[in-house]
């Protein structure tokens, strides 16, 4: 199948913007690999130091030139879908010993739980961890004793630092590691019902408290569709994980059975044996592109349109919202997985998943089908799936067909010819909506607005029952800058209660939202942002503003509304307490969404 003329030329676009930066970063690369294997440069103390505690691999490591991998783990007990990581590293040394090699831990580092801080103090880290995950996992992997590298992460902004933070060391293999989704518990819009009986008072904090431990019940990712489950489609799009490896359930034999060999494939990636392949030759622009597509396809987070930008610029590749919108417009919409419908990612996997959608859309010339991959060159790979057999892991073509039509659908019959997230701008600014979880009569949203600086005082005049007409909530000084751009999610209830009662209402905001928010039309990431001067510091109680997904715009249709000085706000309330007054050179220097919010300049 051809190729689609406007991913072609899209690609083709990244390529000339990136030309100044993308190159000095591959020599930069190829200087570090022309070294040759790490360990062999350190002294003889630091070797000492580095192999002190290795136990049955000490010998293999001072003795041996045998490959040695590093293992950047993000394990802890608060995120359900990183809890899986505490085996890993037991069971990637047993299979790596087994090879022929060694691997160390070379380093944990901090991830965080946005469902835990989801309205609390702690979201306003929560962008920000994505860049201190980047530097705790590039001071792991700065003992240099490594020829390849395994990264065990899942959730929203784990694996983008991961990755920011593998590029760094992109002379080096690196195949990223899963932990898989939790069970399906509580569906997710049963879960949201009960949150809006709450929010209206119709039900008791010990109903919420049920229906929330029905729904978030065990080891895994979370089942929606949102930035975590996004990131997990991101991986085999772009060829970081082996084939299917995503939605395997966690913790059982298949889930152990493909640890084990991307860690053993990672090692046999490395530049000791002949099928080099450092993640800089994977994380290449088709890749990105690849990535973009994927995002569109499934209706992916809006979060993503920040962290894949931050993601390419470390590999010195430039992206912006143009190249997502190009591609959105003619990515078919293929999969309807919460907060885009009903099904939750296990559905989604059973009724054929990643394989089937990727082989739909290399059929369909939506893809570049020459990338190379962890698996291999050619994306091909990851249209088949894993099988555990009596004699090992095998895999084998994927799902010919869709087994599912309401969740997932062929590139020939799409539930939309348009990809899921839209760019909006107009005299508001530049800001994001994820259109695939709105109803299309929400596309349109025109009303007066009612201007808030927090999101708690939304919730106050919610409960005042000052909500009652038709309105469009703004929310500003929200963005990286004023408090570290932290989701509003926590509003999508009560928004969704003025929706259910008829009123026309949409959200505004320079902040966030989270993958999983939907039904609300949301046009989030507004830049510039207020504390920068952007045209939302501007905006007041009862202007007439004009959301509008169909065109792609965002208005204030209030006269004279360019001569309006700026508003400014004291923002000292955000900037101490919860560690946030450590972040102050974070909000100090931190770019804008359009290039990725991110402290690595750009
Ligand atoms: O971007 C995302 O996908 C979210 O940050 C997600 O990781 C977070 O866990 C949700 O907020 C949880 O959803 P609830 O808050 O609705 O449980
Ligand atoms: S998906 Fe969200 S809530 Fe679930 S474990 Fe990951 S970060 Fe936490």
């Amino acid at each position: 199948m051809t190729l689609h003329s406007t991913i072609d030329r899209v690609t083709d676009r990244i390529i000339a913007r990136s030309e100044a930066t993308r190159r000095p970063y591959l020599d930069r690369m190829e200087a570090a690999r022309a070294k040759g294997p790490a360990r062999a440069h350190l002294s003889c103390s630091g070797q000492a130091h580095a192999y002190a505690a290795s136990g049955e691999d000490k010998d293999r490591l001072a003795t041996t030139s045998a490959g040695n991998l590093g293992i950047v783990t993000t394990y802890n007990d608060m995120l359900s879908a990183h809890q899986p990581f505490e085996r890993y590293p037991d069971l990637i040394r047993e299979a790596v010993r087994a090879a022929g090699g060694t691997a160390q831990v070379a380093g944990g580092v901090p991830a965080m739980c946005d469902g835990v801080t989801q309205g609390e103090a702690g979201m306003e880290l929560s962008l920000f961890s994505r860049d201190v995950i980047a530097l705790a996992a590039s001071v792991a992997l700065s003992h240099n004793t490594f020829d390849a590298a395994v990264y065990l992460g899942v959730c929203d902004k784990i694996v983008p630092g991961l990755v920011i933070a593998a590029q760094a060391f992109g002379h080096l293999p690196a195949v990223f590691l899963p932990a898989g989704p939790m069970e399906s518990g509580l569906s997710n819009d049963e879960k949201a019902k009960v949150r809006q009986q709450f929010a209206a008072g119709e039900v008791g904090r010990d109903a919420l408290m049920a229906a929330e431990m029905a729904a978030y019940h065990g080891p895994g990712t979370c089942t929606f569709y949102g930035t975590a489950n996004t990131n997990q489609m991101l991986m085999e799009f772009m060829g970081l994980h082996l084939p299917g490896a995503s939605f395997v359930p966690p913790n059982g034999m298949l889930r152990d059975a493909l640890t084990q060999e991307g860690a053993k494939r990672a090692l046999a990636l490395s530049a000791l044996g002949n099928d080099y392949t450092p993640v800089a030759s994977i994380l290449d622009e088709k890749a990105f592109v690849n990535g973009i597509v994927g995002l569109n396809a499934t209706g992916g987070s809006t979060n993503l349109l920040i962290h894949l930008i931050a993601m390419a610029r470390a590999g010195g590749i430039i992206l912006d919202w143009e190249d997502f919108s190009d591609i959105s417009d003619i990515t078919p919409l293929l999969a309807r997985v919460y907060p885009n419908g009903l099904a939750d990612v296990n559905h989604f996997h059973a009724a054929g998943g990643l394989g089937y959608m990727i082989g739909e859309l290399l059929k369909s010339g939506h893809l570049h089908p020459d990338t190379h991959t962890v698996a291999g060159q050619g994306l091909e790979h990851y249209t088949s799936e894993p099988k555990l057999k009596a004699d090992g892991l095998v895999w084998e073509p994927g799902a010919g067909e869709s087994l599912n039509e309401k969740i997932l659908r062929p590139a020939s019959d799409p539930f939309q010819s348009t990809g899921g997230l839209r760019r909006m701008a107009g005299s508001l600014g530049t800001a994001c909506m994820k259109v695939s979880a709105v109803a299309p009569e929400h596309h349109i949203i025109e009303a007066p607005a009612r201007v808030f600086a927090d999101q708690n005082e939304v919730k106050a005049a919610f409960k005042a029952g000052e909500l009652t007409d038709d309105v469009i909530v703004v929310v500003r000084f929200q963005g990286p800058k004023a408090n570290g751009m932290p989701e509003l999610h926590s509003l999508t209830p009560l928004l969704s209660i003025l929706q259910g009662r008829g009123q026309k209402v949409a959200l505004v905001t320079d902040g966030r939202m989270s993958g999983a928010s939907g039904k609300v039309p949301a046009a989030i990431h507004v830049c510039p942002e207020a504390v920068d001067g952007g045209p939302i510091a501007r905006v007041r109680d009862g202007d007439l503003l004009r959301v509008d997904a169909v065109a792609g715009t965002l208005d204030v249709l209030a006269d004279g509304f360019e001569d309006r000085p700026n508003v400014t706000a004291d923002l000292s309330a955000y900037h101490a307490g919860t560690g946030r007054e450590l972040f102050e050179m974070f909000r100090n220097t931190v770019g804008s969404a359009t290039t990725g919010a991110t402290i690595f300049g750009g």
